[in-house]
């Protein structure tokens, strides 16, 4: 029999794997923050999202075998130490890309109704073209608002679309992240967006960041615009999370508990892809598709303009009753942090019409 322990918050754990392979499995389901060691001791497949840090200190002397994140970032993951024991990995990419769209999408309609912007003559920036950044595109793409990208490992591999530096990238109206946490080397983003990228940023620009935390010197945000800068932030990752600079989320138009992908469809996708990986490592056909499981959302269909763009994708997304569950917490965010998450409302994706 498999034993499988698995973080509490991923959907369809039992619809997936309770049949592993035609052999049954024993499921155990608990908080990913609080896996430990001690619930590791008769593992053999370790079934994570992101706030589970895995490592020597969790898997030394474990009998796990398969360790699968059902999360596109990996950065939780030591994946030296997984290929150095020979363990099994997979992550999710792409899982929920189309989610993070639909929340970069909404925050840039959100913020042209709040400040007056008219969106046909903006600028985006968007820092990494992976799968998230090119799925940001492809949404700006159709409702013809410009965009330039910035990625320069994509760049250095040759990758055909065209790039611009960080530099320029820096004087766009909108700027948006979507790079993995890479602490150190010659492609690093921890801060990224430090004191010196946040003063060079136009008057009026907006800042998203729906990547990591730590891309963005949340220190140094807050002090910019505490010292007068007039530039609006739509946070929904921040450095050192659950932990959430409060007078920076004060600041923010927008602030979200790290909910971005959470769309059903993402998280369904995230639990399918490790179970497509599961099987694959063991040579088990996947007997349950993929089409069976997500839901039949309702979709936005665009009339064309872009005047009241925000008015007519609220019915679909509402990213202010977001906004407004999470300042609700106040001054108790970090012990809400998590709760937030795991209580969030069903969210569909509304995009497949574009
Ligand atoms: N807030 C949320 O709910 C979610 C956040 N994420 C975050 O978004 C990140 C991006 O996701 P994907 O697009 O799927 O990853 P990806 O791996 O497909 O793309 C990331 C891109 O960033 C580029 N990159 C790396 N270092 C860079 C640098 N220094 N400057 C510019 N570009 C750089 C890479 O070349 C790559 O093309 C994830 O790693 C994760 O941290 C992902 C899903 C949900
Ligand atoms: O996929 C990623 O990368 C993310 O950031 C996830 O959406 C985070 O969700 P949890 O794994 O923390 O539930």
């Amino acid at each position: 029999m498999w034993n499988i322990v698995a973080d509490e918050n991923m959907p369809l754990v039992k619809e997936l794997f309770a049949e592993f392979g035609g052999t049954p499995a024993q499921i155990k389901k608990l908080s990913g923050r609080c896996i430990t060691a001690k619930n590791l001791y008769k593992t053999d497949i370790l079934l994570v999202r992101s706030v589970t840090q895995v490592n020597q200190e969790l898997l030394k002397g474990s009998p796990v075998r398969f360790v699968g994140t059902a999360t596109i970032g990996t950065d939780h993951i030591d994946l030296d130490y997984l290929s150095q024991q020979g363990i099994e990995f997979s992550s999710a990419p792409g899982s929920n890309a189309q989610g993070v769209a639909e929340y970069v999408l909404t925050s840039i309609a959100y913020w042209a109704e709040k400040r007056h912007v008219d969106l046909n003559t903006i600028k985006v920036g968007i820092i990494g073209a992976g799968n998230v950044g090119s799925r940001v595109a492809k949404v700006l793409d159709t409702l013809g608002i410009d965009y330039l990208l910035n990625d320069p490992p994509l760049e250095a591999a040759g990758d055909a679309r065209s790039f611009v530096s960080l530099k320029e990238i820096n004087q766009c109206d909108v700027i948006s992240c979507h790079v993995p946490y890479i602490a150190s080397g010659q492609y690093a983003t921890y801060h990224l967006i430090d004191d010196a990228f946040l003063e060079a940023m136009p008057d009026q620009s907006l800042l998203i960041n729906s990547s990591r935390g730590a891309v963005l010197d949340n220190n140094a945000a807050f002090g910019i615009k505490y010292a007068g800068k007039s530039i609006d932030y739509i946070l929904d990752v921040w450095e050192d999370e659950p932990k959430v600079n409060i007078k920076l989320m004060d600041q923010a138009l927008i602030a979200t508990p790290h909910i971005a992908g959470y769309s059903q469809e993402g998280k369904i996708r995230g639990t399918y892809q490790l179970y497509q990986a599961l099987n694959q490592w063991q040579g088990f056909e996947n007997s349950i598709s993929l089409d069976e499981l997500l839901p039949q959302a309702p979709k936005w269909h665009w009339d064309g303009t872009i005047k009241g763009l925000y008015q007519s994708i609220k019915p679909y997304y509402d990213i202010e009753a977001d906004d407004h569950r999470m300042r609700q917490v106040g001054a108790n965010i970090e012990q809400k942090f998590d709760f937030l998450r795991k209580t969030y409302p069903q969210r569909l994706e509304f995009l497949d019409t574009l």
